[in-house]
């Protein structure tokens, strides 16, 4: 099974580690490096062993820690897009939406495929990743406007989701952001409200025991109990009860 820490989620900063036992990447170092080196010391993780950091967009929030991956040499891999965004065209590693990179591939345990899809945010080339090896699958979809059917297709059959679940709609239009936010926020190219995130999970999970983290939720326009509450009743029109069918953490 990998172990997936979320180390930091939010408009603040995002951050997550994924392990296969034998290889270890991060997913976005939206925190200074400093507080990325830290935070992953304090969860018994040693920065010259990460294999490989995965961006998912330029937005400082996701990669504010790059000089992080510059300290340790460890490579970096985004969409074309994003790495032109980055300045980071010559040091990265280009991945584009459908294609997977295959890594410590000599063994069948060690063996680790990352798969890029798209996603729908105001970013020049944002992904999402889907990670498979022997341990399972592990899909990471964070800052999406709406989900598509190619997207819940590279989420497929996964046994962990990192899942946006960024706001309630009616707390976004009733809020205190500036309209242009507001509008932003909501736009197909904006974030995931809960009942998207919802009526997505619905259809990705089958009650096998997956492991959802609701995640990048705002602190003003969403409350953990509000997204919970949004998701179980998707799932429970399925059948599908929470610690019974499929265990949820909302972060
Ligand atoms: O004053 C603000 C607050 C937020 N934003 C952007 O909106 C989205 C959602 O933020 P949450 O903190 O999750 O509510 C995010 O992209 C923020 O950067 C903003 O532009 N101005």
């Amino acid at each position: 099974m990998f172990d997936v820490k979320i180390h930091a989620t939010g408009s603040d900063g995002n951050c997550v580690s994924i392990s296969n036992g034998a290889v270890t990447i991060l997913v976005d170092v939206g925190l200074p490096k400093t507080k990325v080196e830290k935070i992953l010391l304090a969860a018994g993780i040693d920065p010259t062993k990460i294999h490989s950091i995965w961006i998912t967009h330029e937005h400082q929030d996701h990669c504010r820690g790059l000089g992080f991956a510059d300290k340790y040499k460890i490579p970096v891999y985004a969409s074309e897009g994003t790495l032109k965004a980055l300045e980071r065209l010559d040091s990265g590693k280009v991945i584009k939406a459908g294609n997977s990179i295959c890594f410590e591939a000599f063994s069948i345990t060690n063996h680790m495929f990352v798969t890029a899809f798209n996603v729908s945010h105001d970013a020049m080339e944002p992904l999402g990743f889907a990670i498979q090896s022997g341990a399972g699958k592990v899909s990471v979809m964070m800052d999406t406007g709406y989900v598509t059917d190619e997207m819940l297709h590279a989420m497929a059959n996964s046994d962990i989701y990192v899942f946006e679940c960024n706001h309630d709609e009616d707390m976004v239009v009733n809020g205190d952001y500036p309209d242009v936010t507001k509008s932003r926020v909501l736009a197909d190219t904006g974030h995931l409200s809960n009942e998207a995130a919802a009526s997505a999970l619905a259809k990705l999970v089958h009650g096998l025991g997956e492991k959802i983290y609701l995640t990048h939720m705002s602190s003003n326009n969403n409350m953990p109990a509000l997204a919970q509450g949004t998701v179980k009743r998707a799932l429970k029109a399925k059948g599908l009860l929470a610690g019974k069918h499929y265990e949820l953490e909302v972060l």
